[in-house]
Protein backbone atom coordinates (compact mmCIF):
# COMPACT_ATOMS: atom_id res chain seq x y z
CA UNK A 1 0.00 0.00 0.00
CA UNK A 2 1.27 3.58 -0.98
CA UNK A 3 1.96 5.92 2.04
CA UNK A 4 2.19 10.04 2.14
CA UNK A 5 6.32 9.71 1.00
CA UNK A 6 5.18 7.38 -1.95
CA UNK A 7 3.23 10.57 -3.60
CA UNK A 8 6.99 11.98 -5.48
CA UNK A 9 7.33 11.95 -9.21
CA UNK A 10 5.55 11.05 -12.08
CA UNK A 11 2.56 9.09 -12.45
CA UNK A 12 1.12 8.69 -15.38
CA UNK A 13 -2.50 7.50 -16.38
CA UNK A 14 -3.03 5.60 -18.75
CA UNK A 15 -5.02 5.52 -21.68
CA UNK A 16 -7.39 2.70 -22.59
CA UNK A 17 -6.95 1.07 -26.05
CA UNK A 18 -10.44 0.08 -28.10
CA UNK A 19 -10.97 -1.40 -31.23
CA UNK A 20 -12.91 -0.29 -33.69
CA UNK A 21 -15.68 -2.38 -32.76
CA UNK A 22 -15.39 -0.43 -29.11
CA UNK A 23 -13.78 -3.39 -27.85
CA UNK A 24 -10.69 -3.53 -25.38
CA UNK A 25 -7.84 -4.06 -27.56
CA UNK A 26 -5.24 -5.96 -25.26
CA UNK A 27 -2.56 -5.93 -27.85
CA UNK A 28 -2.56 -2.54 -28.36
CA UNK A 29 -2.42 -2.22 -24.70
CA UNK A 30 0.60 -4.18 -24.30
CA UNK A 31 2.71 -2.34 -26.98
CA UNK A 32 1.68 1.20 -25.41
CA UNK A 33 2.74 -0.09 -21.80
CA UNK A 34 5.72 -1.61 -23.00
CA UNK A 35 6.87 2.06 -24.22
CA UNK A 36 6.14 3.25 -21.02
CA UNK A 37 7.35 1.31 -19.27
CA UNK A 38 10.80 1.90 -20.63
CA UNK A 39 10.78 4.77 -18.34
CA UNK A 40 11.73 5.56 -14.49
CA UNK A 41 8.13 6.69 -13.81
CA UNK A 42 6.51 6.20 -10.04
CA UNK A 43 3.35 4.46 -10.86
CA UNK A 44 0.46 3.80 -13.31
CA UNK A 45 -3.18 5.36 -12.60
CA UNK A 46 -5.98 2.98 -13.88
CA UNK A 47 -9.47 3.80 -14.97
CA UNK A 48 -8.57 7.90 -14.38
CA UNK A 49 -10.12 10.03 -16.74
CA UNK A 50 -7.44 9.56 -19.55
CA UNK A 51 -8.67 5.75 -19.16
CA UNK A 52 -12.26 7.16 -20.25
CA UNK A 53 -13.49 5.95 -16.72
CA UNK A 54 -17.42 6.64 -17.53
CA UNK A 55 -17.62 4.04 -19.97
CA UNK A 56 -15.42 1.46 -18.73
CA UNK A 57 -17.12 -1.37 -16.71
CA UNK A 58 -15.64 -2.43 -13.64
CA UNK A 59 -14.96 -5.84 -15.30
CA UNK A 60 -12.78 -4.14 -18.22
CA UNK A 61 -11.07 -2.72 -15.08
CA UNK A 62 -10.02 -5.77 -13.46
CA UNK A 63 -8.84 -7.02 -17.01
CA UNK A 64 -6.76 -4.32 -17.46
CA UNK A 65 -5.76 -4.51 -14.02
CA UNK A 66 -4.46 -8.36 -14.66
CA UNK A 67 -3.09 -7.13 -18.52
CA UNK A 68 -0.91 -4.58 -16.99
CA UNK A 69 0.50 -6.59 -14.27
CA UNK A 70 1.39 -9.01 -17.19
CA UNK A 71 3.06 -6.10 -18.71
CA UNK A 72 5.06 -5.10 -15.64
CA UNK A 73 6.22 -8.66 -15.71
CA UNK A 74 7.27 -8.73 -12.24
CA UNK A 75 8.64 -5.11 -12.19
CA UNK A 76 7.37 -3.43 -8.87
CA UNK A 77 5.37 -0.34 -9.88
CA UNK A 78 2.59 1.04 -7.55
CA UNK A 79 -0.44 0.79 -9.22
CA UNK A 80 -3.54 3.46 -8.20
CA UNK A 81 -6.86 2.61 -8.94
CA UNK A 82 -10.04 5.40 -10.04
CA UNK A 83 -12.58 4.16 -7.59
CA UNK A 84 -14.74 7.29 -6.99
CA UNK A 85 -17.65 8.07 -8.44
CA UNK A 86 -20.85 10.16 -7.63
CA UNK A 87 -22.40 7.42 -5.05
CA UNK A 88 -20.69 7.08 -2.12
CA UNK A 89 -22.12 3.34 -1.90
CA UNK A 90 -20.50 2.47 -5.03
CA UNK A 91 -17.51 4.14 -4.45
CA UNK A 92 -17.09 1.85 -1.65
CA UNK A 93 -17.79 -1.31 -3.26
CA UNK A 94 -15.32 -0.18 -6.31
CA UNK A 95 -12.63 0.53 -3.49
CA UNK A 96 -13.26 -2.91 -1.48
CA UNK A 97 -12.64 -4.30 -5.16
CA UNK A 98 -9.48 -2.33 -5.90
CA UNK A 99 -7.90 -3.58 -2.82
CA UNK A 100 -8.76 -7.05 -3.39
CA UNK A 101 -7.35 -6.53 -7.07
CA UNK A 102 -4.26 -5.19 -5.02
CA UNK A 103 -4.48 -1.39 -5.84
CA UNK A 104 -1.40 0.19 -3.97
CA UNK A 105 -4.08 3.53 -3.68
CA UNK A 106 -7.23 4.79 -4.95
CA UNK A 107 -8.44 8.10 -6.33
CA UNK A 108 -11.05 9.56 -5.47
CA UNK A 109 -13.13 12.37 -7.44
CA UNK A 110 -14.75 14.90 -5.34
CA UNK A 111 -18.60 13.80 -6.09
CA UNK A 112 -20.13 15.40 -9.21
CA UNK A 113 -23.10 16.12 -10.92
CA UNK A 114 -25.88 15.78 -8.02
CA UNK A 115 -24.40 19.08 -6.34
CA UNK A 116 -23.79 17.81 -2.74
CA UNK A 117 -23.45 19.68 0.20
CA UNK A 118 -19.69 20.33 1.51
CA UNK A 119 -20.81 18.27 4.59
CA UNK A 120 -21.67 15.37 2.25
CA UNK A 121 -18.60 15.35 0.61
CA UNK A 122 -16.37 15.22 3.51
CA UNK A 123 -18.79 12.59 4.30
CA UNK A 124 -18.29 10.67 1.24
CA UNK A 125 -14.46 10.54 1.48
CA UNK A 126 -14.66 9.68 5.46
CA UNK A 127 -17.26 6.68 4.65
CA UNK A 128 -14.46 5.33 1.62
CA UNK A 129 -11.63 6.20 3.90
CA UNK A 130 -12.66 3.57 6.38
CA UNK A 131 -12.66 0.33 3.30
CA UNK A 132 -8.65 0.79 4.18
CA UNK A 133 -7.37 1.56 0.72
CA UNK A 134 -5.30 4.90 0.79
CA UNK A 135 -6.54 7.43 -1.01
CA UNK A 136 -5.75 10.50 -3.41
CA UNK A 137 -8.00 12.98 -3.46
CA UNK A 138 -9.07 14.04 -7.01
CA UNK A 139 -10.25 17.65 -7.06
CA UNK A 140 -10.89 18.86 -10.64
CA UNK A 141 -13.91 21.72 -10.67
CA UNK A 142 -13.59 21.48 -14.50
CA UNK A 143 -14.95 18.58 -14.78
CA UNK A 144 -17.24 18.36 -11.47
CA UNK A 145 -18.75 21.40 -10.99
CA UNK A 146 -17.31 22.11 -7.39
CA UNK A 147 -15.04 23.95 -6.23
CA UNK A 148 -13.94 22.60 -3.03
CA UNK A 149 -13.50 25.46 -0.06
CA UNK A 150 -9.89 25.38 1.24
CA UNK A 151 -11.37 24.29 4.75
CA UNK A 152 -13.25 21.55 3.62
CA UNK A 153 -9.98 19.97 1.54
CA UNK A 154 -7.94 20.78 4.61
CA UNK A 155 -10.80 18.38 6.76
CA UNK A 156 -10.45 15.66 3.95
CA UNK A 157 -6.71 15.62 3.50
CA UNK A 158 -7.24 15.15 7.51
CA UNK A 159 -9.06 11.96 7.38
CA UNK A 160 -6.74 8.96 8.37
CA UNK A 161 -6.09 6.89 5.15
CA UNK A 162 -5.80 10.07 2.71
CA UNK A 163 -2.38 10.25 1.55
CA UNK A 164 -2.50 13.14 -0.31
CA UNK A 165 -4.29 15.09 -3.34
CA UNK A 166 -4.18 15.29 -7.24
CA UNK A 167 -4.43 18.94 -7.71
CA UNK A 168 -6.67 19.86 -10.50
CA UNK A 169 -7.76 23.53 -9.95
CA UNK A 170 -6.37 25.13 -12.98
CA UNK A 171 -3.44 27.34 -10.87
CA UNK A 172 -1.67 27.72 -8.01
CA UNK A 173 -4.21 29.43 -5.64
CA UNK A 174 -5.30 26.45 -3.98
CA UNK A 175 -1.81 24.57 -3.26
CA UNK A 176 -0.93 28.03 -1.96
CA UNK A 177 -3.72 28.48 0.80
CA UNK A 178 -2.75 24.97 1.72
CA UNK A 179 1.31 25.70 1.86
CA UNK A 180 0.73 27.73 5.59
CA UNK A 181 -0.29 24.33 6.50
CA UNK A 182 0.88 20.97 7.61
CA UNK A 183 -0.79 19.64 4.62
CA UNK A 184 -0.17 16.19 3.11
CA UNK A 185 1.34 15.75 -0.19
CA UNK A 186 -0.02 17.32 -3.50
CA UNK A 187 0.49 16.04 -6.70
CA UNK A 188 -0.14 18.26 -10.01
CA UNK A 189 -2.88 17.43 -11.90
CA UNK A 190 -3.50 20.02 -14.54
CA UNK A 191 -0.72 19.30 -17.16
CA UNK A 192 0.08 22.89 -18.49
CA UNK A 193 0.13 23.94 -14.09
CA UNK A 194 3.01 21.35 -13.63
CA UNK A 195 6.13 24.16 -13.49
CA UNK A 196 4.14 26.33 -11.39
CA UNK A 197 3.02 23.71 -8.80
CA UNK A 198 6.26 22.41 -8.38
CA UNK A 199 7.35 25.59 -7.72
CA UNK A 200 4.71 26.00 -4.39
CA UNK A 201 5.61 22.55 -3.26
CA UNK A 202 3.91 20.12 -5.19
CA UNK A 203 5.50 16.75 -4.87
CA UNK A 204 4.97 15.53 -8.32
CA UNK A 205 2.09 14.97 -10.90
CA UNK A 206 -0.55 12.41 -12.56
CA UNK A 207 -0.26 13.97 -16.23
CA UNK A 208 -2.12 12.66 -19.05
CA UNK A 209 0.70 14.64 -20.70
CA UNK A 210 3.35 12.86 -19.20
CA UNK A 211 2.37 9.73 -21.70
CA UNK A 212 4.25 11.24 -24.40
CA UNK A 213 7.99 13.13 -23.42
CA UNK A 214 7.80 11.06 -20.21
CA UNK A 215 11.78 11.18 -19.95
CA UNK A 216 11.31 15.22 -19.93
CA UNK A 217 8.65 15.11 -17.11
CA UNK A 218 11.10 12.91 -15.43
CA UNK A 219 13.93 15.52 -15.69
CA UNK A 220 11.89 18.23 -14.84
CA UNK A 221 10.72 16.65 -11.64
CA UNK A 222 14.80 15.53 -11.15
CA UNK A 223 15.72 19.32 -11.49
CA UNK A 224 12.70 20.18 -9.30
CA UNK A 225 13.49 18.19 -6.35
CA UNK A 226 17.26 19.47 -6.73
CA UNK A 227 15.56 23.28 -6.22
CA UNK A 228 16.87 24.18 -10.11
CA UNK A 229 13.20 25.63 -10.98
CA UNK A 230 14.85 27.63 -13.83
CA UNK A 231 16.26 24.87 -15.60
CA UNK A 232 13.17 22.85 -15.29
CA UNK A 233 11.20 26.06 -16.36
CA UNK A 234 13.32 26.04 -19.70
CA UNK A 235 12.19 22.18 -20.35
CA UNK A 236 9.02 22.89 -19.23
CA UNK A 237 8.96 25.46 -21.98
CA UNK A 238 9.20 22.67 -24.71
CA UNK A 239 6.68 20.61 -23.67
CA UNK A 240 3.92 23.74 -23.23
CA UNK A 241 3.02 23.53 -27.36
CA UNK A 242 2.36 19.87 -26.79
CA UNK A 243 0.10 20.19 -23.52
CA UNK A 244 -2.12 22.95 -25.13
CA UNK A 245 -2.31 20.74 -28.15
CA UNK A 246 -3.41 17.79 -25.88
CA UNK A 247 -6.05 19.65 -24.08
CA UNK A 248 -7.01 21.66 -26.80
CA UNK A 249 -10.38 19.04 -27.26
CA UNK A 250 -11.02 17.11 -24.21
CA UNK A 251 -8.50 14.69 -22.96
CA UNK A 252 -8.00 11.68 -24.00
CA UNK A 253 -9.13 12.39 -27.55
CA UNK A 254 -5.95 13.83 -28.44
CA UNK A 255 -3.68 11.58 -26.80
CA UNK A 256 -5.17 8.77 -28.29
CA UNK A 257 -4.97 10.50 -31.98
CA UNK A 258 -1.28 10.87 -31.06
CA UNK A 259 -0.72 7.31 -30.03
CA UNK A 260 -2.01 6.23 -33.09
CA UNK A 261 -0.27 8.44 -34.88
CA UNK A 262 3.17 7.25 -32.96
CA UNK A 263 1.96 3.43 -33.87
CA UNK A 264 1.36 3.00 -30.14
CA UNK A 265 -2.06 2.20 -30.72
CA UNK A 266 -3.69 0.32 -33.72
CA UNK A 267 -6.82 3.42 -33.60
CA UNK A 268 -7.80 6.14 -31.77
CA UNK A 269 -11.60 4.96 -31.07
CA UNK A 270 -13.20 6.26 -28.04
CA UNK A 271 -16.15 5.23 -26.68
CA UNK A 272 -19.42 7.35 -27.02
CA UNK A 273 -19.93 10.25 -26.24
CA UNK A 274 -16.55 11.01 -26.35
CA UNK A 275 -15.38 10.79 -29.75
CA UNK A 276 -12.19 11.81 -32.10
CA UNK A 277 -10.51 15.14 -32.81
CA UNK A 278 -11.46 17.28 -35.24
CA UNK A 279 -9.37 17.67 -38.46
CA UNK A 280 -8.98 21.12 -37.29
CA UNK A 281 -6.74 19.22 -34.79
CA UNK A 282 -5.09 17.37 -36.48
CA UNK A 283 -3.81 19.29 -39.13
CA UNK A 284 -2.74 21.89 -36.43
CA UNK A 285 -1.23 19.00 -34.40
CA UNK A 286 0.89 17.64 -37.22
CA UNK A 287 1.57 20.99 -38.28
CA UNK A 288 3.49 21.64 -34.30
CA UNK A 289 5.04 18.06 -34.62
CA UNK A 290 6.62 19.02 -37.78
CA UNK A 291 7.98 22.01 -37.07
CA UNK A 292 8.85 21.10 -33.38
CA UNK A 293 10.21 17.90 -32.65
CA UNK A 294 8.26 14.34 -32.25
CA UNK A 295 7.38 13.58 -28.60
CA UNK A 296 10.11 11.62 -27.33
CA UNK A 297 7.97 8.59 -26.14
O1 LIG B 1 -6.73 10.70 -15.92
C1 LIG B 1 -6.12 11.50 -15.22
O2 LIG B 1 -5.65 11.14 -14.14
C2 LIG B 1 -5.97 12.89 -15.67
N1 LIG B 1 -6.97 13.50 -16.14
C3 LIG B 1 -7.01 14.91 -16.26
C4 LIG B 1 -8.18 15.32 -17.10
O3 LIG B 1 -8.35 14.82 -18.20
O4 LIG B 1 -8.95 16.16 -16.63
C5 LIG B 1 -5.73 15.44 -16.77
C6 LIG B 1 -4.58 14.97 -15.99
O5 LIG B 1 -3.47 15.11 -16.79
C7 LIG B 1 -4.67 13.54 -15.55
Amino acid sequence: MLNQQDLQGIYVPVITPFLETGELDFLSYHRYLKSLLTHEIQGLVINGTTAEAPTVAWEEVVQIVQETRKGLDGRQMPLIIGTGTNDTVSSIKRTELAGQIGAEAVMIVTPYYSRPSTEGIVQHFQKVAEVGVPIIVYEVPSRTGIRLPVDAIRRIMDIPGVIGMKDSTSGTELIRSLAPYDTKPILCGDDIHFHDLLCHGATGGILASANVNTEVYIQIFRLALQGDYPRAEKLFDVLKPYIHKLFEESNPAPLKWLLARQGLISTDTLRLPMGPITDELKLSFDKLLHEQHEPIH
